[in-house]
């Protein structure tokens, strides 16, 4: 009897599991990338260990700065790369392959009731598909890699509920952004998030995994929809073994939020994740970059939004587009909705982080502004200086046409 995270975290610790309780809970599967491995292999090292608990269960992408920026970061990846293939990691996916956590969802490995465990805070993307999944830290990933297993504490969960259609030019991200709006950057901190109602019911996999990718911005430790007939659909011949899935039962609540889905495009200005406002109050301002792309925004669904404001018109201020993945590249491509996005104007980069974290291809000159479809815009975010307001691909793609924040309800 409880939360969705009891249960999942319950099942693994082979004894029940209470909020508030620590737990050593098994570990389904185990994600570093680039920016995270090599700190969790020294660690490994550190520990005197040299054979990881099951090289098929860890899964190692390489996307934060791909291909490589410098002879570090290519070092860095060199060393990497040989770690992965001495020591039989059977999911090393190298440049090009795409962001750690759409490679997750795309390969299989992100399933209901799973505990999966990345090094990258936005690990709680997997909620999506009913899964615990969550972030930590690199000596974390280190403990994982040596016994497969991980100490938790189970996290209290927020329920939150979103009824009624989507309206005109309101995405997933905005009812994302809506919910940090009213939760607050810190208001679930250490906590879980269950999300229930007719707005996550009609959500796609990708408007829920950009729903629960954002569980992080309000400090929550998972994010999680329940598994329906959508899950099992993205899942089918796509798992990569069987699953069995975990629902809430009979479970308390520490806190409890209704939320109306009729709200306008919304944008979070900087500096921080909640100063979160209706598109029509922030209209107008200038913006140097738009960036469409990122975990939270790169899918292909993204890009077809952002291909249908773009269709036939051009942009004013130079506009990214990184698709998150190889796969969804390849989508673009044979739909023509990247035909569509380059005649327009736009610049595709290769599937990755991008500029998201401020590292690589795309980075801010000191007194830009970024209209950007990524999670964070925190001071320095995407280059010292500058400044990042966060919208839906749609309100990314009127804002790249006029050159300022544009309300994409005038293009639909
Ligand atoms: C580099 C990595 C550790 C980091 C994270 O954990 O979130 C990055 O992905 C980010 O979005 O800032
Ligand atoms: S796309 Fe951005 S938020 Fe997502 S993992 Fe990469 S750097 Fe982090």
């Amino acid at each position: 009897m409880g939360t969705i995270s009891e249960e999942i975290l319950g099942r693994a610790a082979g004894k029940k599991a209470c909020a508030g309780e620590f737990v050593i809970a098994r570990v389904d599967y185990a994600m570093s990338h680039d920016g995270t491995s090599v700190l969790a292999v020294k660690a490994l090292k550190e520990m005197g260990v040299d054979k990881v608990w099951d090289p098929s269960r860890i899964i190692i992408p390489l996307d934060h700065l791909v291909p490589a920026n410098n002879e570090t970061t290519a070092l860095l990846h060199k060393e990497l790369r040989e770690w992965a293939f001495s020591h039989g990691i059977v999911h090393f996916y190298d440049v090009g392959e795409g962001i750690c956590h759409q490679v997750m969802a795309e390969k299989g490995f992100a399933m209901p009731g799973k505990v999966v465990v990345g090094a990258d805070s936005h690990s709680c993307t997997y909620g999506a598909f009913g899964a615990f999944g969550t972030g930590v830290g690199a000596t974390d990933m280190a403990e994982i890699y040596a016994s497969g297993k991980l100490w938790f504490r189970v996290p209290e969960t927020i329920k939150v509920t979103i009824d009624g259609g989507l309206p005109k030019g309101v995405t997933a991200k905005d009812v994302a952004l809506h919910v940090i709006k009213h939760v607050k950057a810190d208001g679930a901190a250490y906590k879980a998030l269950e999300f229930y109602g007719s707005t996550i019911s009609e959500m796609s996999m990708a408007g829920r995994m950009t729903l629960c990718n954002m569980a992080i911005e309000m400090g929550a430790k998972a994010g999680i929809v329940p598994p329906d007939a959508r899950t099992e659909a993205y899942l089918e011949g796509r798992a990569v073994e069987p699953y069995a899935p975990v629902y809430a039962n009979d479970a308390s609540y520490c806190d409890e939020y209704h939320f109306d889905s009729r709200i306008s495009p919304l944008v979070a200005c900087p500096f921080e994740v909640d100063n979160v406002h209706d598109v029509e109050e922030v209209e107008g301002r200038h913006i140097d970059q738009v960036l469409i792309g990122s975990c939270t925004n790169g899918r292909f669904e993204d890009l077809r939004e952002a291909a249908r404001i773009l269709d036939g018109r051009k942009v004013k201020c130079r506009t990214l587009v990184i698709p998150a993945s190889r796969g969804v590249m390849l989508e673009a491509i044979s739909s023509g909705v990247a035909a569509t996005l380059l005649k327009a104007g736009a610049t595709i980069c290769n599937p990755g982080c991008g500029p998201c974290l401020g590292g690589h291809m795309g980075v801010l000159a000191q007194g830009e502004a970024c209209m950007s479809t990524t999670n964070r815009n925190f001071r320095g975010r995407m280059g010292k200086g500058a400044e990042v307001y966060l919208g839906s691909p749609l309100t990314a793609a009127a804002t790249a046409i006029e050159g300022k924040i544009a309300d994409p309800r005038r293009y639909l």
